[in-house]
């Protein structure tokens, strides 16, 4: 992501990356990481994901509580699962990725016009800028807040193709529906009562009165140099719960498992699904936010499509009392605002989850 944030000064490059992959042998000086990458993409085993059949869940037979057992399994290992039947048809899902295509292929002068403000987060660019050392990530991005929806800027939302917008709103639809499955899922594979991370977040039924929904469309161009170069950093997202639509053909993400880089799998049709940091905090540490990062691949162009849920920014997060007792003390202080708060953190080199640590 790195996820919901709020806007800090933060000029854009003056280039896309995708201008820059344009004939080039070596990626300016700026892309490349001094510290080397550990290993060759190529090289990295796969992570162990457990699938997840979403549709087996809403039932109390022997094959939900086997998914049950693989949700948790997954987010307390590895912090993913990759969620299958998940009620968003194919057709629908390759029409996102149709159109995420789509906008990355429109000519430069139309994607500028919805370029982000220099202080702002929303809109066509590249890696924020932090820091004048500060390692670049080799992509290009649409952020785009869908809710609460007096945070859309409109003026940043593509006109063009004439569907994207009405595709965004019903992807973020669709999406908050599995949430909600995935969420009730969660507290069950936890013993704890079906609402009880709901009710932590307010009255709605998910993250309180106004819960925020971000997307953020990704293009990742080829890179001649893929053993020096990211496509995103490592991170952990700010968010409660992501979603990603991954490019059906090509690899990229990886995660960090016990100090070791793993490729995610392709799952056709499925939905990768992680734990944010706010996840984290509220479970007390049991289910496990991963720090993730994207490869670049030397010839092909890969897109995915990423859509963070979190809690409203006035919602309290703090571990749920149902999983502190004396063998599992408190490990996480409460916090309000935690998206508003991440960025801030972020710059000044500490994963802003270890900075609430009791
Ligand atoms: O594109 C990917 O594979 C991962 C994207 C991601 O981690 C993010 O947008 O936070
Ligand atoms: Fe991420």
């Amino acid at each position: 992501m790195a996820a919901v944030a709020s806007a800090t000064t933060a000029p854009s490059l003056d280039k896309a990356v995708e201008e820059l992959a344009i004939n080039t042998s070596a990626p300016p000086e700026k892309f490349i990481r001094k510290e080397g990458l550990g290993g060759s993409a190529s090289e990295l085993p796969y992570l162990d994901i457990p699938v997840l059949d979403l549709s087996l869940l809403n039932s109390s037979t022997p094959e939900a509580e086997e998914e049950l057992k693989k949700l948790r399994l997954g987010f307390s290992s590895c912090g993913y699962f990759q969620a299958i039947n998940h009620g968003i048809d194919t057709s629908f899902i390759d029409e996102v990725h149709d159109v995420t295509r789509k906008i990355f292929k429109l000519p430069m002068e139309e994607k500028k016009k919805y370029a982000r403000d220099v202080d702002d987060i929303d809109g066509y660019g590249n890696d924020t800028v932090y820091s004048e050392n500060q390692t670049l990530d080799w992509n290009d991005r649409l952020y785009l807040n869908v809710k609460p929806e007096n945070k859309r800027k409109m003026k940043v939302w593509p006109e063009h193709p004439t569907n994207f917008r009405q595709i965004l709103l019903d992807l973020t639809a669709k999406l908050e529906n599995v949430n909600e499955i995935v969420f009730k899922a969660m507290t069950k594979s936890l013993g704890l009562e079906e609402d009880c991370f709901l009710k932590q977040c307010g009255e709605n039924p998910i993250y309180g009165e106004n819960p925020i929904g971000l997307a953020r469309f990704n293009l990742y161009p080829p890179c001649p140099t893929p053993d020096l170069v990211l496509a995103a950093k490592a991170h952990g997202d700010a968010s409660a719960m992501t979603y990603l639509l991954q490019d059906k053909e090509d690899e990229g993400l990886q995660a960090l498992k016990d100090d070791k880089w793993y490729k995610v799998r392709i799952v056709p049709e499925a939905i990768v699904v992680n734990v944010g940091n706010q996840i984290e905090i509220m479970t007390n540490g049991i289910f496990k936010s991963p720090i993730h990062r994207v490869a670049t691949n030397r010839e092909r162009e890969r897109t995915t499509i990423a859509v963070f849920f979190a809690p409203d920014t006035n919602s309290e997060v703090k571990p749920v009392e149902g999983l502190i007792n004396e063998k599992n003390p408190k490990l996480y202080k409460s916090i309000i605002d935690y998206t508003g708060n991440f960025f801030q953190l972020f710059q000044q080199g500490k994963r802003p989850i270890d900075a609430l640590k009791v």
